[in-house]
C-alpha cells in the first residue's frame, strides 16, 4: 500500500494562455484521479506468424489506455503527440492475459505525460512479468483541434512525485528531438548531463 502524503504539491499556479477558465489560478487534480487499468486477451488475430502478440497492436493498446488516462485527468478530446522508446523485452503469447495500467504523471499547459506499464500474464502457468513501459505525451483539444490548458495534476505517493520530477527533463529530450526546443535552452535536461 503506498503512502499519500499529507501536502499540496505543486502550490497553485497562475493560469496563462486558457481560453476555457477565467479564474486565476489553475484546477488542481491528483495524479491518481487519471488512473485507468485494462485487461486484454490475445487472440489468434493479434499474433505474428510464431503466434506472439504484434508490436502494432501492443501499440495500439497502449494508446489507448493512456489517451483514457489523459482524459480522465483534463476532461477533454486528446490527441497523441508523441511516444517516447518502447522497448519489447519479451514476447507475449496467444492466449496470454495482458494488462495495462496508465496514469498521468504530469500536466504542462496543454499537454499531458502519461506513464504506462504492460503486464502478460499465463493463467495456466500462474506466471505474470512485466513485458514493456513507456511514456506518451498527449494533448487536450477543443472542437477545433486547437490545444487548451488542462488543470495542475499533483502526485501525492513518493512513487508519483518520482515520476512527477523526472518528467521536465524527459518534456525538454522529446521536444529537442522533435526539433521543436533548443538544445540550448533545454536547462534540466543539461544540468543531468552536468551532474553525470
Ligand atoms: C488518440 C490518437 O491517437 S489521436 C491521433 C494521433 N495524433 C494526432 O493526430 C495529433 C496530430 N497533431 C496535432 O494535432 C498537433 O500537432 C498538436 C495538437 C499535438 C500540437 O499542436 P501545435 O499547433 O503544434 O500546438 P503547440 O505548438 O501550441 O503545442 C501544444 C502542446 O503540444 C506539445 N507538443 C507538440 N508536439 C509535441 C511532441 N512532438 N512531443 C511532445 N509534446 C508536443 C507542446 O509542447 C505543447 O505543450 P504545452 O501546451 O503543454 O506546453
Amino acid at each position: 500500500m503506498l503512502t499519500k502524503l499529507n501536502h499540496h504539491f505543486p502550490p497553485p499556479l497562475p493560469i496563462k494562455n486558457s481560453t476555457f477558465n477565467t479564474s486565476k489560478v489553475r484546477k488542481q487534480r491528483p495524479v491518481s484521479d487519471s488512473f485507468v487499468t485494462m485487461t486484454e486477451l490475445v487472440l489468434p488475430n493479434d499474433t505474428n506468424t510464431l503466434t506472439n502478440l504484434m508490436g502494432g497492436r501492443m501499440m495500439h493498446l497502449m494508446d489507448i489506455a493512456a489517451a483514457i488516462a489523459a482524459q480522465k485527468h483534463s476532461n477533454r478530446i486528446v490527441v497523441t503527440a508523441s511516444v517516447d522508446n518502447v522497448s519489447f523485452r519479451d514476447p507475449i503469447r496467444l492466449g496470454n492475459v495482458v494488462t495495462l495500467q496508465a496514469q498521468v504523471t504530469r500536466a504542462f499547459a496543454s499537454s499531458m505525460e502519461v506513464h504506462i506499464d504492460v503486464w502478460a500474464e499465463d493463467i495456466p502457468s500462474g506466471t505474470k512479468m512485466k513485458t514493456n513501459e513507456a511514456f506518451f505525451t498527449f494533448v487536450a483539444v477543443d472542437q477545433s483541434g486547437r490545444p487548451i490548458d488542462v488543470p495542475e495534476a499533483v502526485p501525492e505517493t513518493p512513487e508519483e512525485i518520482a515520476l512527477y520530477e523526472g518528467a521536465l527533463r524527459r518534456r525538454q529530450l522529446r521536444l529537442v528531438l522533435a526539433g521543436r526546443m533548443k538544445p540550448s535552452d533545454a536547462a534540466e535536461l543539461k544540468a543531468l548531463f552536468e551532474l553525470a
